[in-house]
C-alpha cells in the first residue's frame, strides 16, 4: 500500500482505513455499532506492552507503538474501571486497579470486586475509556477520554462482557449488562470517547483515498 498519510490542503488524506488495535471481540462489536459508517476502519490484534502511567499518556504511547508497527493510521483503546473509595490510599491505587483490571477481574471475579469495596461506604466508580488516534508513524497521537459515572453493585444481568454486570451508571436502575446494547452505547464511556473521535475526524477534515492495490 502507498504512503500512509500525506498532508493536503483540505486536511489529511489517509490512504488506508484506520486500524483499530484490539484483541477484545466485545469492544470491537461496540466500536462497530457506535462508529457505524462514519470512519472506515479494520481491526487488528497486536501484542503491545502493557504500560503504566496516566491513562492519556499510556494511550498515546500505545498509539505510537501501534502506528510504527502498522505503518499507517491507528486507533487504540484502553478501558479502566476506577473506584473512588480507593483514591485516598497512597500510591495511586485507583490507577493501579484500572490498569490491572483485566487479570484482576479474571482472578477475583465480580464478587471479589464487590468484596474489595465492602469496607467502604463509597461504592461510586467510573468507567473510563481512552482512545488515541495517530494518523501514521510520523504524527503525534491525539487522545480522547470518555468517562461515565456510576457505582459498583452485586452482579446483575448477562455475563458476557467484563465488568458490565457490576457497573450501574448514575441515573439508571440497570447495570450495563442489563441494559439493551443500544442503550449502553448511547451513554457509555466508550460512546463518549468515540463521539469525540468522530467530531475530531469531522473537524480536522480527514478524507480517505483508499485504493485497493
Ligand atoms: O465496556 C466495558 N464493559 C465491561 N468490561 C469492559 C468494558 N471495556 C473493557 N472491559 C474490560 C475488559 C478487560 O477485562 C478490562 C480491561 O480492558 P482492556 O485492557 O482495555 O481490554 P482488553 O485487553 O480486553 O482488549 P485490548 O486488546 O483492546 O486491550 O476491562
Ligand atoms: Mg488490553
Amino acid at each position: 500500500m502507498a504512503v500512509a498519510a500525506r498532508a493536503a490542503a483540505s486536511g489529511l488524506v489517509l490512504s488506508q482505513p484506520v486500524t483499530f488495535v484490539t484483541g477484545n471481540a466485545k469492544k470491537l462489536e461496540e466500536v462497530r455499532a457506535i462508529l457505524g459508517q462514519s470512519i472506515p476502519f479494520q481491526s487488528l490484534k497486536l501484542d503491545l506492552p502493557e504500560l503504566q502511567g496516566e491513562p492519556e499518556e499510556i494511550s498515546k504511547e500505545k498509539a505510537r507503538l501501534a502506528a510504527a508497527q502498522v505503518n499507517g493510521p491507528v486507533l487504540v483503546e484502553d478501558t479502566c474501571l476506577c473506584f473512588n473509595a480507593l483514591k485516598g490510599l497512597p500510591g495511586r491505587y485507583d490507577i493501579l486497579i484500572l490498569n490491572v483490571v483485566k487479570w484482576f477481574l479474571q482472578k477475583i471475579g465480580h464478587e471479589g470486586l464487590n468484596n474489595l469495596l465492602m469496607a467502604y461506604d463509597d461504592k461510586s466508580a467510573y468507567a473510563l475509556c481512552a482512545f488515541s488516534f495517530a494518523a501514521g508513524p510520523d504524527y503525534e497521537p491525539i487522545a480522547f477520554i470518555g468517562k461515565t459515572l456510576g457505582k459498583i453493585v452485586p452482579a446483575r444481568g448477562p455475563n458476557d462482557f467484563g465488568w458490565d454486570p457490576i457497573f450501574q451508571p448514575d441515573g439508571f436502575e440497570q447495570t450495563y449488562a442489563e441494559m439493551a446494547k443500544e442503550e449502553k452505547n448511547k451513554i457509555s464511556h466508550r460512546f463518549k470517547a468515540l463521539d469525540m473521535v468522530k467530531s475530531h475526524f469531522a473537524e480536522a477534515g480527514y478524507t480517505f483515498q483508499i485504493d485497493n492495490i
